[in-house]
């Protein structure tokens, strides 16, 4: 009921004993708190908060325009609303390194597990689209340096993405990984790998937990789990996945009720009010007031 039980500091306990359990961590991409709650329920290790997402739900592109005031907010409410912990896309950590500084104080103030910090140009560009471009290797240092030093919860995990392999091939973003390691990266995220090889070059070059984008319609194909446990990777996400098929599920209703005048042919699809009910928990909140939920959902059963 109301928020979650586990506190931000258990939550980043618990993240770090995923990382090393040997067992590859599924993040799914929630895109608001409620697909949070349903990602726990079906459970996943954690929750993944894309800055994609976050944009694009907006109605903004990806392209470095939301602040860190936006995306510590909505990040703290898909956070606090599930046990499990949460990781969120913190871009190129919103300005030079003293703002990276403070970006990762108020993503721990807002209750995350962790964050990514990326090593392209402001203003940045999805990872997986042409025409990106990286800074160099001592101001990607820097912004990892700053992160990892202005934590207050050394559980915090300051994950490094590199995109540098989409510009300089896969031996400089094994080069640049060891660097952003040595710089005090927790994790390294190597954005658009083209093979399960490449995964497995950056498996080999550092000893700190690696990360799978497993975004569709980009430059990675979609492996399973076991072909990505296969090449060393740690932790998976699926970050904008549950968005395109909300969003996909939502223009073919829209088609629908244009088509037909009517949504009934879709309603099989739907999430019963039922199942909505349970994944806000309705009943518990009787224990303060046992009229809230005296009534029959139709179809409960
Ligand atoms: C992971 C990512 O940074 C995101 O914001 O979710 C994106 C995902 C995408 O655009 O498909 C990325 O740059 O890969
Ligand atoms: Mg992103």
């Amino acid at each position: 009921m109301l928020y979650a039980k586990t506190t931000p500091e258990q939550k980043r306990v618990a993240l770090r004993e995923g990382l090393a359990s040997g067992t590859i961590q599924q993040f799914p991409g929630a895109f608001n708190p409620l697909s949070a709650r349903l990602i726990e329920e079906k459970g996943f290790n954690g929750v993944y908060i894309s800055g994609a997402v976050l944009a694009n739900d907006l109605g903004l592109p990806d392209i470095g325009l939301t602040t860190l005031t936006e995306v510590a907010t909505r990040a703290g409410q898909i956070a606090r609303m599930t046990e499990l912990p949460a990781i969120v896309d913190a871009d190129t950590g919103f300005g030079e390194p003293m703002n990276v500084a403070r970006s990762i104080q108020e993503l721990e103030n807002a209750g995350l597990a962790g964050c990514h910090i990326e090593d392209q140009f402001n203003p940045k560009r999805c990872g997986h689209l042409d025409g990106k471009n990286v800074v160099d290797l001592e101001t990607a240092t820097k912004r990892i340096r700053a992160a990892a030093d202005a934590r207050r919860d050394p559980n915090f995990l300051i994950m490094a993405r590199t995109d540098i392999r989409a510009v300089d091939g896969i031996e400089a973003a094994q080069d640049r990984a060891k660097a952003l390691v040595d710089a005090g990266a927790d994790a390294i995220f190597p954005e658009a790998m083209r093979n399960l090889e490449e995964f497995q070059a950056i498996r080999d070059a550092v000893d700190v937990p690696v990360l799978a984008n497993m975004t569709e319609f980009g430059k990675s194909e979609l492996f399973t789990t076991e072909q990505l446990a296969s090449a060393g990777v740690n932790i998976v996400i699926y970050p904008v996945t549950l968005l395109r098929s909300a969003m996909g599920a939502t223009e073919r209703t829209l088609d629908t009720i244009k088509a037909k005048g009517s949504q009934q042919t879709d309603v099989e699809n739907m999430l019963t009010r039922a199942r909505l009910y349970e994944l806000v928990d309705y009943e518990a909140y009787n224990h303060f007031d046992t009229s809230v939920f005296n009534f029959q959902v139709p179809g409960q059963h």
